[in-house]
């Protein structure tokens, strides 16, 4: 075990690795103060090579990103040849696996996560960002079958602001919008919408729109917007479908537009809140208490400290704390006897 590990060790008893992405591994760990279960992402920087500025992307923004269908960054730690990112507990598992297994979802069920995909893609272009690499292996499943959209290791800020061109070809073939398959500037919002309009598609059907082995083929599919309306589809689906797989992306539905649309809203009565930005100077106070009485230190002293967001080991008590408060647990800190006591 590298030695930067017994650094994670102090405050996470590590379990079994879940998943091996390209260039990080998942392992499961439990937060010794609070029992909550957490996802540690562990990035090897040597292998990392030309990946490393997508990862410090990813850690930028997740660092700003604080909505209920985005899966929460906990703590962030680099050591010489690591980073760290723990993360939210999500056991479910990929949107991807749960739509394989049911062969394809009903509209009911499609629409409850379709609302929560739309809640967080508006959050994130309402801070300027687009995420451009929507697709199912993105979005995981916590312990209530929410939805928390993942890796944003691909999401841009273009820096003129979200009516500024994106240039970067990226993100997944199946889901990229045509003006980005066809290498025009594009953007990021709009790219966004297309690749929601095949996520849904996907959520319906079980099956993507456009398909093929041969890249050069799946291109022009999606350049000529041709695919199949299987006879499952309501009108009203097929109508909310079409309005997002508009080839011509100033034909496309806004997300505002999305976000009360018809087909959305049927069988609730709120549209989707796009909620913006939370004021991160309100802290829970019950929970700063209670790491202050631990710690030994005044509640101003603590606040203080956790108003900087430093993503450290205070920050991830204190977000732990606060989750198991929402689930309805007691917010207290295990007094652990250390060895050494
Ligand atoms: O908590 C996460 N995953 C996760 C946790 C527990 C279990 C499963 C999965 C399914 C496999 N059976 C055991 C139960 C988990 C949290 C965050 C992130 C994450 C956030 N940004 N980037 C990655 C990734 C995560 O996982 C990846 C994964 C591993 C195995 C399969 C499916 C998904």
């Amino acid at each position: 075990i590298p030695y930067e590990f017994s650094l994670l060790e102090e405050h996470y008893e590590m379990h079994e690795t879940i998943g091996r992405g390209g260039f990080a591994k998942v392992k499961l760990a439990t937060h010794v103060l609070t029992d909550e279960k957490v996802a540690i992402k562990i990035m090897d920087k040597r292998k990392l090579g030309d990946d490393l500025p997508r990862v410090l992307t990813e850690l930028a923004a997740m660092k700003i990103l604080d909505h209920q269908n985005i899966c929460r960054l906990i703590q962030a730690l680099e050591t010489e040849n690591y980073i760290f990112m723990v993360l939210e507990y999500c056991p479910g598992g990929e949107l991807f696996d749960y739509i394989v297994e049911k062969d394809r979802l009903s509209e009911v069920e499609s629409r409850s996560f379709f609302r929560q995909i739309i809640s967080a893609v508006g959050y994130v272009h309402n801070l300027g960002y687009a995420h451009r690499d929507l697709k199912p292996e993105n979005l995981l499943l916590d312990e209530e079958q929410k939805l928390k959209l993942i890796d944003f290791g691909l999401c841009a800020k273009p820096v003129g602001g979200m009516d500024s061109k994106l240039e970067t070809c990226c993100g997944s073939p199946a889901y990229a919008a045509p003006e980005l398959v066809s290498g025009k500037a594009y953007l990021g919002s709009e790219a966004d919408i297309w690749s929601m309009g095949v996520l849904l598609y996907a959520l319906l059907c079980g099956f993507l729109p456009f398909d093929d082995e041969n890249i050069g083929h799946l291109y022009r599919k999606i350049l000529g917007g041709h695919y199949q309306q299987p006879k499952w589809l309501s009108d009203d689906s097929k109508k909310l479908i079409r309005s997002m797989l508009q080839v011509d992306p100033k034909r496309r539905i806004s997300i505002k537009e999305l976000c009360c649309h018809p087909w959305v809203m049927e069988g609730y009565d709120t549209p989707v809140l796009c909620d913006t930005q939370k004021d991160r100077k309100f802290l829970d106070e019950d929970c700063v208490k209670e790491m202050s009485a631990f710690r030994g230190v005044s509640v101003n002293k603590m606040r203080e400290a956790l108003l900087q967001w430093k993503f450290d080991f205070d920050t991830a008590t204190y977000l732990l704390l606060l989750q198991r408060k929402k689930r309805g647990l007691p917010i207290s800190l295990f007094n652990v006897v250390h060895p050494w006591t």
